[in-house]
């Protein structure tokens, strides 16, 4: 479908689609990207073979764990990455002091000789950890930084979100995302409905999103439909007819009526309905005319009754919604009365959902939008991207903030799995380390920290870095799932933390580690790196 909305593949394809987003060209990244390739290239180093690890330092939302989205949209840039003729001539204008040799060179670039190693999309993945590890020309690789970046970024952190909304709200409620028209835009937009899908949402309102990526999609009932009726005479056309055809009411607005007046009159519902409002009963009967075996109703425009509630104590009014609803099952003998849907919406968001929880509520589905697409609660994950080794040099980025130094070298990644099944701790090796194995007690060492270390004897072994794009190399590459298979994943993976890492006070950190012989390499590089001051 991507490839319809934007055809013509660019670079060679190898079978994977387009970027979803046309605007995903090579040129979709900072201007120090091609400067920067244009000084590697002056300098005869842009064929020097660089790894960099794309990974972020802390999780958002003050939590402990993080989902990670957009590799597929990775995969699909580098595996069509190539310059057309007009990309060419418009950076000839940005920089028009450059030699043209760098030019024609920029012609002749795409990603066959890179190679990207990254973790499943939809895995829960944690600080430090790299989610992809890329390598190849170093010009070329550090084009792919922004672009990258962008891609990753709100996608692993919308995703998140979404995963911690599904948290809060339980398995059993339906979620659906209704943010387009709150998100940063239409690219904020239909990224926001495909990654809340991957995080566990149930559906989407968004149905360009839904078309694109297959996501099923869900509407309620507007305010404005219910506000644009005055009475029940503006229905000309009273006839409802079930959508087979097989059952037809000749007079439906007669029905309603008789309706009302047998729940005015009823004894158990003491008067709820002696002020209904006829505007607001008309609109609802039209929509009924309208999808007879669809009917859902937004119902507190001017009072709130029931079905869609948008505004008022929604904890409140569930429950008293509920409690009509069975009450008119009992009196009436409409089976299956008390079980219809309550929907509610309204600015929710992880504390009011958990506050809904707390107070007791009968909401069976959530619609939430601004707080859910803008990821109100934090605004960027801050991924990045940075150089681990050159022409099989070890680099490391020193900084103050410990936080900020990097972990060098090719590496490899595991997680490891204790005796109850759980992750214990994921653990980054040198590239030509042995694995762990298991059963074999293996020390895990906190990169930074000298007195945090822990033995560990894993009862399973997961290499978290696997091969999406082999390059040159004759490595096979992974398949890219459906979004369904990675929305199953990343709910899987979820149900399989220890819970007190995903609780919402307090979690306790997952443990990332390092081992013994990277450790001691990093804090080789770190001493050999950091320059000796000088007392006077
Ligand atoms: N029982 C509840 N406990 C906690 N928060 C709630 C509860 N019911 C509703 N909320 C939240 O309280 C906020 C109410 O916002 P606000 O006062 O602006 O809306 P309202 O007056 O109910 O509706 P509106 O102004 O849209 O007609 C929303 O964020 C909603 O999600
Ligand atoms: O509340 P959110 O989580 O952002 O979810 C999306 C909102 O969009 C609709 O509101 P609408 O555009 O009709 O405006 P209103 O809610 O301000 O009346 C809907 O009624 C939800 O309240
Ligand atoms: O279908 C709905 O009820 C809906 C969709 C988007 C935004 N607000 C509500
Ligand atoms: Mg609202």
């Amino acid at each position: 479908m991507a490839e319809a909305a934007n055809g013509g593949a660019r670079g060679r394809g190898d079978g994977v689609p387009c970027p979803t987003n046309p605007m995903v060209t090579p040129l979709l990244t900072d201007l120090y990207q091609f400067t920067m390739a244009y000084a590697y290239w002056k300098a005869g180093k842009h064929l020097d073979r660089a790894v960099f690890d794309l990974y972020f330092r802390k999780n958002p939302f003050g939590g402990e764990f993080t989902i990670f989205g957009g590799l597929e949209e990775c995969i699909r840039f580098i595996a069509n990455f190539k310059f057309a003729e007009d990309e060419i001539k418009f950076l000839r204008s940005v920089m028009p002091s450059c030699e043209d040799g760098f030019f024609e060179y920029l012609s002749s670039i795409d990603c066959s000789d890179v190679e990207v190693y990254a973790i499943p999309e939809g895995y829960v993945v944690f600080p430090k950890v790299p989610l992809m590890r890329i390598e190849g020309p170093v010009a070329v690789i550090q084009l792919l930084e922004t672009p990258f970046l962008s891609l990753v970024n709100y996608a692993s952190l919308v995703t998140t979100n979404a995963a911690r909304h599904r948290l809060v709200a339980g398995k059993s409620k339906n979620l659906l995302e209704f943010g387009l028209r709150r998100a940063q835009g239409p690219d904020g937009g239909i990224s926001a409905s495909r990654y809340s899908y991957m995080g566990g949402f149930d559906a989407t309102s968004n149905v360009a999103a839904g078309r694109l990526f297959g996501i099923p999609i869900r509407g309620t009932h507007s305010h404005a439909f219910v506000s644009s009726f005055m009475g029940l005479d503006e229905i000309t056309d009273e006839a409802l007819t079930s959508s087979d055809g097989s059952n037809k009411c000749e007079d439906f607005v007669s029905v309603v009526q008789n309706w009302l007046i047998r729940i005015q009159d009823s004894s158990s519902l003491r008067g709820t309905f002696g002020e209904t409002s006829q505007s607001e009963l008309a609109a609802f009967t039209s929509y009924a005319l309208a999808f007879p075996n669809a009917f859902l109703a937004l119902v507190d425009t001017y009072d709130a009754v029931g079905i869609r509630l948008d505004s008022g104590d929604l904890a409140y009014l569930s429950v008293e919604t509920r409690k009509f609803f069975h009450a008119i099952e009992k009196e009436f003998g409409v089976v299956g009365f008390g079980k219809m849907t309550i929907t509610a919406s309204n600015d929710l968001n992880e504390e009011t959902i958990d506050a809904l929880n707390k107070q007791g509520h009968e909401v069976d589905a959530f619609g939430i939008g601004t707080y859910l697409v803008t990821c109100y609660a934090q605004a960027a994950l801050g991924c990045v991207f940075k150089l681990v080794e050159i022409n099989k040099q070890p680099r490391i980025k020193l900084s103050e903030d410990v936080t900020k130094v990097s972990i060098p070298c090719k590496k490899r990644c595991y997680r490891l799995y204790g005796k109850e099944g759980y992750p214990l701790v994921d653990i980054m090796t040198g590239e030509d380390e042995p694995g762990p194995k298991i059963g074999e007690r293996l020390l895990c060492r906190h990169p930074f920290n000298e007195s945090k270390r822990a033995y560990v004897v894993p009862q399973h072994v997961e290499e978290l870095l696997k091969c999406y794009w082999p390059g040159t190399s004759s490595n096979s590459r992974e398949e890219l799932p459906s979004i369904h298979e990675i929305r199953t994943r990343c709910i899987h993976h979820l149900d399989r933390m220890r819970p007190d890492h995903m609780r919402r006070l307090n979690p306790t950190p997952y443990k990332v580690s390092v081992s013994a012989k990277l450790y001691d390499f990093i804090h080789f590089l770190w001493l050999n790196e950091a320059p000796v001051g000088e007392l006077q």
